[in-house]
This record gives C-alpha cells, sequence and structure tokens, in this order.
C-alpha cells in the first residue's frame, strides 16, 4: 500500500486502549515528547511499530504486554491531546477489522512505564465491511462531498465521516447530553417488523434502564433527548397510558430532563394533545415542537415531523383531511403505508410519515434567524430523517426539503438528528449540516444496547454510542 508520511507530535502522557470483537486492553503508554509519522495504515514511532499484525489486530493484540490492564466499557475519557483527528486517514476495505483504538489522556499522571517491546497499532476506521461482523458497526457515511464540514484541512475534512475511533480533542466537551430513539416498549412477545426484521418489545426498556444508569454514572449529562416512538403500535390500546407512564418512570430516574417528541407510534396510542402533557413538552399550548438553549453557544430545536400527518389528529380534524388529499395524490396505493410503486425520495409519501406545517416552518425560521443573531450553533431534533444519504427513502419527512431550504437560508444548524429508521445512518449535506439518524432501541437482542451522549463543543459533536449505537465525529465550522 502506498503510505503517505504525515507527521504529528504527542504532548501528553496516554493510555492506548484497543477493542475488538468480544473484548478490549488498555494500555497505558508513556508518549510525552514522542515524535513519529503516520501512514495511511499506522502510526509509526520508536514506541509504536508497526509489523505483520496490519490488518489483524486481534493478533496485534494477543501480542501486547502482561502489563496491560481490562478497558472499561465507557469510552467517555477520550479528550484533551495533542493528537490531531487530521492525522487519521481512512483505510481501504481490506484493511477494516472489528477492533478500534481509543487514546486518552493519563489522569492523574501516571510515573513512566519502562519501554514497551514492540506494540503494533493498526488505525481501523469503521466503515462498514459486509464481510466482518462489528461490535461498533458505523453506519456508511453518505454526503454530497463526504469531505463533509470539517474545515481546518482536508486531511481534517476526510474525518468528519462516522467511524470507529474516539479521537482525542484538546478540549473538554461544553455539555454533553444522551440519546436514544424509538424505544417502543409494549409488554408482548417479541416480533418482527412489516419486512421482518426482528424487535424485541419487551426487552427494549432494559435499553432504556442500561442508557439511565449510563448517563448518571458519567455525571457529566446535562439532559437527554428521546426521539419518539415511545412505545409501538401494538401495545394493546387499553394499556397505552400504563406503558408510556413505564418508560417515562425510567426517564425520570435520569439526573437530569429528557425531552421527547412525537413518533407515529405515539400517536397510534394515544392522542396529540394527552401526549404533550404527558410527555411534559416544554411548550405554552398543545404545541408539539419547541426549542431550548442550554449554553449561549448553542440552541436545540425539537420539530414535530407529524403537525402536518394523517396521523394523531381527530377523524374529522382538517389536517387528517387534507393529510389525507395529500397522500391520495402522491400514493397510488390503497394501502396509503405502502411505498410499492413508488421510486427514489418519493418512496416517503407514506402514512407511517409526516411533515412539518406551514406555521411551524414559520416558526422555525424565527428561530434560527434569532439563534444566527446570537450567534448560537442550532441542532435540529426529528422523530423522522430529512436527508437522503442519512436514511432509507421510505423513512424521509414528506417535506424535509422545505425544512431544509429555510435551514440553508442561514449557516447556524449544524447537525440534524432523528430515529424512525433503525439500523440509522450519518450523511453530510452539500451544506456541510450533519444527518444523524440513531439506532433504535427496540431492535437490540436481549443483552444488546443502542443509545449514547453527545460530546458537544464548539466546532464539532462527538457521539459516543453503546455496542450497536456508532460513535460518530462530527465536525462542522464553528
Ligand atoms: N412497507 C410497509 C412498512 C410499514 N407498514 C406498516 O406501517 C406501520 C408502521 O410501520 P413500522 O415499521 O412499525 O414503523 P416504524 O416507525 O417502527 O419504522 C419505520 C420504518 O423503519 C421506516 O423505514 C405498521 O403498521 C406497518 O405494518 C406497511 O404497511 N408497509
Amino acid at each position: 500500500m502506498a503510505a503517505t508520511l504525515l507527521p504529528y507530535s504527542l504532548s501528553a502522557d496516554l493510555e492506548v486502549a484497543l477493542r475488538w470483537e468480544g473484548g478490549g486492553r488498555r494500555l497505558p503508554v508513556d508518549m510525552r515528547g514522542l515524535h513519529g509519522s503516520h501512514t495511511d495504515s499506522t502510526v509509526k514511532s520508536p514506541k509504536l511499530e508497526s509489523d505483520t499484525a496490519i490488518g489483524r489486530p486481534q493478533a496485534a493484540a494477543e501480542r501486547l504486554p502482561q502489563s496491560i490492564i481490562p478497558s472499561p466499557s465507557s469510552p467517555a475519557a477520550a479528550a484533551a491531546a495533542d493528537l490531531h483527528p487530521a492525522r487519521w486517514r481512512r483505510l481501504p476495505p481490506h484493511h477494516r477489522s472489528p477492533l478500534s483504538i481509543l487514546i486518552h489522556p493519563i489522569r492523574p499522571p501516571r510515573p513512566p512505564l519502562p519501554p514497551i517491546p514492540i506494540l503494533a497499532i493498526t488505525i481501523t476506521h469503521a466503515t462498514p465491511s459486509a464481510s466482518i461482523p462489528r461490535r461498533r458497526r458505523a453506519p456508511p457515511p453518505s454526503s454530497a462531498s463526504s469531505s463533509s464540514s470539517c474545515s481546518t484541512s482536508s486531511i481534517t475534512e476526510m474525518m468528519a465521516v462516522t467511524n470507529g475511533v474516539i479521537h482525542a480533542s484538546s478540549r473538554e466537551p461544553l455539555f454533553s447530553f444522551g440519546v436514544i430513539a424509538d424505544v417502543q416498549y409494549a409488554d408482548i412477545p417479541d416480533g418482527r417488523s412489516f419486512l421482518g426484521v426482528p424487535r424485541y418489545y419487551r426487552h427494549s426498556i432494559s435499553v432504556l434502564q442500561r442508557a439511565v444508569s449510563t448517563w448518571n454514572k458519567q455525571h457529566n449529562i446535562k439532559f437527554s433527548i428521546n426521539f419518539g416512538d415511545i412505545i409501538d403500535g401494538y401495545c394493546p390500546k387499553d394499556k397505552s397510558l400504563w406503558a408510556v407512564q413505564k418508560v417515562l418512570d425510567e426517564f425520570e430516574k435520569f439526573d437530569g430532563p429528557t425531552y421527547h417528541m412525537f413518533g407515529n407510534h405515539c400517536l397510534y396510542n394515544l392522542p396529540r394533545g394527552k401526549l404533550v402533557s404527558l410527555l411534559k413538552m416544554p411548550t405554552d399550548s398543545d404545541r408539539a415542537y419547541y426549542d431550548f438553549s442550554p449554553c449561549p453557544e448553542y440552541r436545540f430545536v425539537v420539530l414535530d415531523a407529524y403537525d402536518f400527518s394523517a396521523l394523531g389528529w381527530p377523524r374529522d380534524h382538517p389536517v387528517t383531511a387534507e393529510a389525507m388529499k395529500f397522500l391520495e395524490e402522491k400514493n397510488p396505493n390503497s394501502d396509503k403505508n405502502s411505498p410499492d410503486g413508488l421510486v427514489g425520495v418519493d418512496r416517503r409519501f407514506v402514512m407511517f410519515n409526516g411533515g412539518v406545517g406551514k406555521e411551524q416552518l414559520s416558526w422555525l425560521n424565527d428561530v434560527l434567524q434569532d439563534a444566527s443573531a446570537r450567534r448560537q450553533n442550532v441542532i435540529l431534533c426529528s422523530h423522522l430523517p430529512m436527508d437522503p444519504g442519512s436514511a432509507s427513502f421510505a423513512a424521509l419527512m414528506w417535506n424535509y426539503d422545505e425544512v431544509m431550504a429555510i435551514v440553508r437560508q442561514y449557516k447556524c444548524v449544524k447537525a440534524c438528528f432523528a430515529g424512525h429508521d433503525h439500523k440509522g445512518g450519518h450523511s453530510v449535506d452539500s451544506h456541510g449540516v450533519h444527518h444523524r439518524t440513531l439506532e433504535a432501541a427496540l431492535e437490540c437482542p436481549p443483552g444488546t444496547s443502542a443509545f449514547g451522549h453527545i460530546e458537544v463543543y464548539p466546532d464539532k459533536l462527538l457521539l459516543v454510542g453503546s455496542d450497536k449505537m456508532a460513535d460518530t465525529e462530527m465536525c462542522f465550522e464553528p
């Protein structure tokens, strides 16, 4: 492989944590003053040498010295080292593997360690390879320009893709927040989606329980966001209220507020007005969209993606009639949940999706204008994804194009997060906005999880996911 040598220097004591399918090891290394070079596939230095283990991380890990201690499950400590992500580049497919490497400072500083004879590190990026099962599988980055929005250099730009490496950073986050999507809890036996994907209706609440206890242990998670579909449509209607309350009781155990939004499944079970109050949405009306600002630099906008929808409004409500008329025009199938015969992004015109109404669009414009005036970065949250690169076409918001046309009048929106498309996804659109669809809690087999927390910096967001939720670094122009 042609190797491009890039100089680097390390200025702190670091730990190198290696993870692979089913395990991990943490290796403290005194790297102060270390200088070396980085190739496409290896970090080379007097202490870190590449060898035949390139592409065979397990073999490399097996040869690590005895001083290695077990790695803790949380990679939250990744931070604050002068190891710039720009030094790390994507690997060709034949070098991809399940291993991820976390590099973070040792705190407090440790005494120097005896020299380490040979350590082979293969820098692996979690761009999925169909042939290799991954513990932290990353959704494929997709973008109008994969070079995305990292602005500092063309190499840095390459790092805006989803990957399995938690990058060291030279700063502490401004704050962090927890994320979870599509819990879709129901006290019913396991089942399958319309397309045959297994769904674990009872287990999904355990995923939430694990999320909450993890967030609480991390101590620095300011709030959490639940991306909708709190219970499943198959939940017996006379148990809906009980089921929503049971899930909310779990969120209540989190040491901070949780912000909720509507998903289609919420609306199969309960009327909108009831949900707004049950979910304690911070609005002064029946509106299910709102914004909040956890610090002066950031503004969060939570959209109601079912504001214009055939779901949730009373049957005789004008919105129901208008939405059904819209679906009639866009979708010729008698079953309006079916995208059969619809082509490309037109597959989104199905009844289990919805859109943002005119009033909400105008409100969104006002919020973005205000955020721009205050020089705030904005994060858009919606149950429905808003970029074709980040989700199946059939999962997109009906009028994602109208929402994004407003977003593009300003430069303040840095990322859009969504749920709904359970497999997850990540893209960077033509304007450098990240779109991250979060993997569903519902489709985690027992013993597995999908939740995470997002570290917020002035110029990037770092999603640190549990096993089925992939880590994602999202850089942008501040
Ligand atoms: N092709 C389809 C897909 C779905 N349906 C029916 O629509 C309802 C909602 O489907 P469901 O998969 O439960 O919706 P989720 O919100 O959990 O997931 C969204 C998708 O992942 C988006 O890609 C349900 O009644 C289905 O049976 C359908 O008829 N035809």
